[in-house]
């Protein structure tokens, strides 16, 4: 007999770069951007039903049920795909919302993986990746599941491998958000399109970083702690702001030093996500 319940990890991702090049008709924002992931998320935790109920148990601050993300994702795929089947589901949330580190699109593809095995419906990752898109531009790579440099609004991936250090993120208490930063007069829309594969060293920025640390002294402030010790970086358009370390105990030795107003976490960068090598194993 087929598996009823299953357990997946829903790991974050960091950008490791990211340029805007320009906007289109429609107002968003061309982009060049490296997506890798970290070994550490939330867990979703999923129970078939034989009723057709979709039913989100865990209760998020701020997200009324048909507005996450995970049940989105599950009502789109049981509409599309015509399943008669149901599913209960409870995650345990551990990643900042609002943080640049992709949680809710993150929490979007696990669901998607996990009930294509769960329902067995047999979908490929080009038919998920692309019911993905329509519900965020960063869950076409977390389905994929590998490293990669993205383009177009983060649709168009192509696997990369950079390197896969430690890393100290930094959490700083506000949500950015998305919309307000790309409607930023000042904001960046310029840069010249990078053509040569793999990005040569040198074009780690982050155009929205200048724009996000004007408006939020908060994360200026943990760019300027973190840059006493290594390269600091902004993920996505922030909050969080992250450094990579040589080892988990040079990360852990700059973590010690954070206090309760600036909280952060220590992951290790992977280009094949967990959920992935996870559902490997279950093969
Ligand atoms: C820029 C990234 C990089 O990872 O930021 P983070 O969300 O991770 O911080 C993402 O691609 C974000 O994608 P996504 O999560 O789908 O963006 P949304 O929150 O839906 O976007 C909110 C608003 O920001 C603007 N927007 C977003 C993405 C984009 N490429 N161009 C835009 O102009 C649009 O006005 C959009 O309505
Ligand atoms: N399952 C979910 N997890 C997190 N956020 C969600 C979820 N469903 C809907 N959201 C909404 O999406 C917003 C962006 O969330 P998230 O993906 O965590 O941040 P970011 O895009 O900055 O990385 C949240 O502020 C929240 O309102």
């Amino acid at each position: 007999m087929s598996a009823t319940r299953l357990t997946l990890p829903s790991p974050a991702k960091l950008n490791l770069m990211l340029h805007i090049l320009g906007r289109r008709p429609d107002g968003y924002h061309e982009l060049q951007t490296i997506f890798q992931f970290l070994d550490y998320g939330d867990e979703i935790t999923f129970a078939v039903r034989d009723d057709g109920v979709i039913r989100l148990h865990t209760e998020f601050a701020g997200v009324p049920h048909d507005s996450n993300l995970i049940v989105k994702a599950a009502k789109q795929l049981q509409e599309q795909s015509g399943c008669s089947l149901g599913i209960d589901i409870w995650i345990e949330k551990i990643l900042p919302m609002g943080g640049g580190i992709g949680g809710g699109s993150s929490n979007a593809a696990t669901t998607l993986l996990g009930l294509n095995h769960l329902w067995q419906l047999g979908w490929d990752m080009d038919r998920l990746a692309a019911l993905g898109l329509t519900l965020g531009a960063d869950v076409p790579v977390f389905v994929r599941g590998h490293a990669a440099f993205a383009e177009g609004v983060g649709e168009k991936l192509t696997p990369v491998e950079p390197e896969e250090p430690w890393y100290l993120v930094l959490v700083p208490q506000v949500s950015v958000s998305t919309a307000e930063i790309f409607s930023d007069p000042l904001l960046t829309r310029n840069s010249p399109p990078i053509k040569v594969r793999p990005v040569p060293k040198g074009n780690s920025r982050n155009d929205c970083l200048p724009v996000v640390a004007k408006r939020y002294p908060d994360v200026r402030n943990a760019l300027n702690l973190l840059g006493n010790f290594t390269e600091a970086k902004l993920t996505g358009t922030g909050s969080c702001v992250f450094g990579g370390f040589p080892s988990k105990a040079e990360a852990d030795k700059v973590s010690a030093l954070l206090t309760e107003t600036l909280t952060g976490f220590v992951a290790k960068g992977s280009n094949v996500s967990m959920l992935h090598r996870k559902l490997q194993s279950l093969l």
